[in-house]
């Protein structure tokens, strides 16, 4: 069952490889991860297989209840630069900007795909966190994930469904930047030293018109 989601070809290349960007006539490149010896950041490209990764692209387009939230910012309430979902076991509120998020309890179209992501990274999940960028104005901005009730040394894995979008990292000195390029199907893992040496963007991307969906999977330390 979970096979049928998984694409075969997902084991990742070897080598130093340049890739031209797919989108914008700028001529850009994008470092491929296989060259970077980060060995916390583990990038499966494709890992799904296209006819799955575009069913549950437009499942959870259309079939989510996404919410814009507002965000304190220098005392000023603004929206956010995106859409967003909290999803998980009922004991996994999580607190966020000064307020807490209850999840909502898993859509039954979601479980193979946590079984499935929790088979490729070896690790159990309790809550994903879905964000919907509407099109390249929106944006996440530079963070690490290092919540309290993320425990120490998280693991957290990514899914990227849509447009192909810009992934950054910079090292906490900020003498250092890695760029990905997230395609639709990748799931990138974050684990070990990640959260705690690095922080990572979502770029605004203004060329871009369509929607990019991200799924990051996440253990939540439980509330009771
Ligand atoms: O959209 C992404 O790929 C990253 C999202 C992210 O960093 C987060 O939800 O913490
Ligand atoms: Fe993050």
């Amino acid at each position: 069952m979970l096979q049928a989601l998984i694409s075969g070809s997902s084991v990742s290349k070897l080598g130093a490889k340049l890739k031209q960007h797919p989108y914008g006539n700028r001529l850009s490149y994008v470092v491929l991860a296989e060259d970077i010896k980060l060995e916390d950041i583990v990038h499966h490209q494709r890992w799904l297989k296209a006819e799955y990764a575009e069913a549950l692209y437009r499942q959870s387009l259309s079939g989510l209840p996404w919410q814009q939230h507002t965000i304190k910012l220098f005392g000023k309430a603004c929206l956010e630069p995106r859409l967003s979902l909290w999803i998980g076991d009922a004991n996994t509120a999580y607190r966020y900007s000064g307020e807490w998020r209850k999840p909502m309890p898993w859509p039954s179209f979601l479980l193979p795909l946590k079984l499935a992501v929790q088979q490729k990274s070896g690790h159990q999940f309790n809550s994903v966190l879905l964000n919907y960028y509407r099109d390249g104005h929106d944006y996440m901005g530079w963070h690490s994930d290092n919540e309290k009730q993320l425990g120490k040394h998280p693991v957290i894995a990514s899914l990227s469904l849509g447009h192909a979008r810009r992934f950054l990292f910079r090292n906490k000195s900020k003498d250092q930047q890695h760029e990905y390029l997230l395609e639709q199907g990748d799931l990138l893992v974050m684990k070990g030293l990640c959260q705690d040496q690095w922080q990572h963007s979502l770029p605004k991307a203004l060329r871009v018109k369509q929607p990019r969906i991200n799924f990051t999977f996440r253990y939540t330390m439980p509330n009771d």
